[in-house]
């Protein structure tokens, strides 16, 4: 019976002042995106399989919490906001007609290997501005990421912003069978350039395309890195895509936040349902990103509402982890004032609290213990 009294592997208790800083992080976030005009939506906690099934492009089927209902229905513990909300829009709302920007906060559930010692639940904070394919959608999310982490104190980051659309557009161009494209896909995301190489050696790529996939792994940094990425390619939509990338940190400048922005053609998510730009903020303290985000252009199609979109999600856990390595403060840091009293004294005590109460203070009541 000794299970009882902790938690499985990968989830936790949160209490105390941990769990003050993270109302106070969920508060000054949350306060962000409504400044930016997004309207709260809450989704239910699980949802049918379909929502999350491999067409969508989520997380991988096996890494799903899945239990059954009386009817036999498979259910699943949201493992991702972005197609639950996606579900969402499709029913309420018109998104062909004007965009819909909302936002969310709540958990998320991943059954990931124990190994690799990630929390399996996870407090996700995010946000999502759909049906609007334009380059200023987004700018306005990663003006947002960038908003978001300053209200939390947190000073030295970094949002590294990849192209879809560019690696796909040249994957295309070079006709290789699924395998060899997934294997390149892992071997350019961690940055293997020996294995880049010999693979495109194997594949008898064109010289061109060989040179570019094998630039890809180094084709990361600051604004530079944009200018050599079209030098490399002819490819009509990979130049676009590089065209758009532009187009975004022209508009970053005007936010005033193009120096926490870096550009990394080589990242890839495990998510499939990104379409265009994809991005992750890092800083140091947590290897872990605090935000991961895209676009995903197709996903509302499977929900019967095409609509170009793109979205974010601030994981607040990694966030606190890397602002409390940072000793960076996030609490007003107003303990409760305690007022103690005895037989004799608790009804002028409880007045006493009530009115310090009412000019907004937090008071806490103890009983004096015997003879002390
Ligand atoms: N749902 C994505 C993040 C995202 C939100 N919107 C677009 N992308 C994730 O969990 O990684």
């Amino acid at each position: 019976m000794q299970r009882i009294f902790h938690t499985p592997e990968g989830v936790r208790d949160i209490y105390g002042r941990e769990c003050r800083q993270k109302h106070e992080l969920k508060r000054r976030i949350r306060s962000v995106f409504q400044k930016y005009g997004y309207e709260e939506i809450e989704t239910p906690t699980f949802e049918y399989f379909e929502v999350f099934s491999q067409e969508v492009g989520t997380v991988p089927s096996r890494e799903l919490y899945k239990f059954f209902d009386r009817d036999g229905n498979t259910l699943v513990l949201r493992p991702d906001f972005t197609p639950s909300v996606s579900r969402a829009c499709a029913s309420y709302f018109s998104p062909d007609q004007e965009p819909v920007t909302l936002f969310y906060t709540g958990q998320t559930f991943i059954n990931s290997s124990s190994y690799q010692g990630r929390l399996k639940e996870i407090t996700q904070m995010g946000v999502e501005r759909i049906g609007d394919d334009s380059p200023e959608a987004d700018a306005e999310l990663l003006a947002m990421t960038v908003e978001a982490l300053l209200s939390c104190g947190l000073r030295e980051f970094q949002v590294s912003v990849g192209q879809v659309d560019y690696f796909k557009s040249l994957l295309k161009e070079a006709g290789l069978e699924k395998e060899a494209e997934e294997h390149l896909r892992a071997l350019i995301s961690e940055k293997n350039y020996f294995g880049v190489e010999e693979l495109v050696e194997e594949q008898k790529l064109c010289p061109q395309l060989a040179a570019v996939f094998q630039e890809l792994p180094h084709l990361f940094g600051s604004v530079e890195v944009l200018k050599k990425a079209r030098s490399l390619t002819d490819n009509q939509s990979a130049v676009r895509a590089v065209e758009r990338l532009e187009r975004i940190y022209e508009l970053l400048k005007v936010y005033g936040y193009e120096k926490y922005i870096c550009f990394d053609f080589g990242m890839v998510s495990r998510i499939q349902y990104y379409t265009g730009i994809i991005f992750q903020a890092y800083t140091y303290g947590t290897g872990e990103p605090l935000v991961k985000g895209g676009r995903y252009n197709e996903l509302l199609k499977h929900f019967g509402a095409p609509a170009a979109s793109v979205g974010f999600v601030i994981m607040a856990d990694s966030l606190l982890t890397a602002l409390s390595r940072q000793k960076i403060e996030i609490l007003p840091d107003e303990e409760p004032y305690v007022l103690t009293y005895t037989e004799e004294t608790l009804e002028e005590t409880l007045v006493k609290a009530q009115r310090l109460r009412k000019e907004g203070r937090s008071v806490s009541l103890r009983k004096k213990k015997e003879g002390l």
